[in-house]
């Protein structure tokens, strides 16, 4: 049963349509990839499903389904109620997933407790578990200032936040791409791992075909923002059809041998 359905949609920014005619459908546990070009509108079409188009863009056609609710028209605030609890995200700037001075461990906290009635203790054992679940060293990171962690740490400190709710849809957006190679493999496992302890469908955003190469079910192809071919992994990577997906993989870098191992 679908988890996600976007259907026909087109955002526009002013006047203008900036990603037309979209359409994706992702299963419950499904890993969902999305790639295309720098601008291609990943990122606009990610920011959709939870609501977070910047100021003056909208959707101006189509409609997004989200666990058999209507999204496209939800007010600010039942956004904010679904985000961090039923959909999450991570971006590529883990760094502005913190504030600086405010420990981690307070602010995963308040996250916690903005969406639940639990007690201190119990909050701080979805936390401590989240932690644990990134494969971070829970008691010190808790209890860590954002700038006393290394970009991969922190970076893996915002998956624990984006998943200690148990979010139905975790939406990656360029997770890895501030990563140097070994460390983006390793979050990308971190991420695999997450999916199959919480069962969450993962709609993972790039613009590296490499990545896409291990762990997506489905990959859909994005350009000048419109999606031009959708398929199984291996049809799409081994049998592209339309000529951009083929320009793409031909395009993508070789991996050095050692890197290759890790993450394909
Ligand atoms: N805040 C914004 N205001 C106006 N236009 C924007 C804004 N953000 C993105 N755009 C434009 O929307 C289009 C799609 O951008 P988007 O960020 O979705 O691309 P992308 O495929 O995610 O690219 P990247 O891989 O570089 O993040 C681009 O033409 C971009 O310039």
């Amino acid at each position: 049963m679908s988890l996600l359905t976007i259907d026909q949609m087109q955002i526009n920014f002013r006047n203008k349509p900036i990603v037309e005619n979209v359409n994706i459908t992702a299963r419950k546990g499904e890993w969902f990839t999305l790639i295309g070009e720098s601008g291609s509108g990943k990122s606009i079409t990610a920011s959709a499903i939870g609501g977070l188009l910047p100021k003056e863009m909208w959707i101006a056609a189509g409609h997004i389904q989200f666990d058999n609710k209507d999204m496209t028209h939800l007010s600010k605030k039942e956004f904010q109620n679904l985000r961090g609890k039923e959909i999450s995200y991570v971006f590529q700037d883990y760094q502005s997933s913190f504030t600086p001075f405010i420990k981690i461990g307070k602010q995963m906290d308040e996250m916690i407790q903005a969406h639940s009635s639990l007690t201190k203790n119990e909050r701080k054992e979805i936390a401590f578990q989240a932690l644990e679940d990134v494969q971070l060293p829970a008691k010190r990171v808790y209890n860590s200032y954002p700038f006393q962690l290394s970009g991969g740490q922190l970076q893996r400190a915002s998956i624990a936040m984006a998943i200690m709710l148990n979010p139905k849809l975790l939406i990656a957006d360029e997770p890895t791409t501030a990563l140097d190679s070994m460390t983006a493999a390793h979050v990308l496992e971190v991420i695999a791992n997450i999916k199959e302890k919480i069962n969450c469908a993962i709609l993972f955003i790039t613009h590296d075909l490499r990545l896409a190469r291990k762990y997506s079910d489905t990959v859909a192809v994005m350009k000048k923002g419109e999606i031009v071919e959708t398929g199984t992994k291996t049809n799409v990577i081994h049998h592209p059809r339309h000529p951009y997906t083929k320009q793409l993989l031909s395009a993508a870098p070789t991996l050095p041998n050692k890197m290759h191992e890790v993450i394909t």
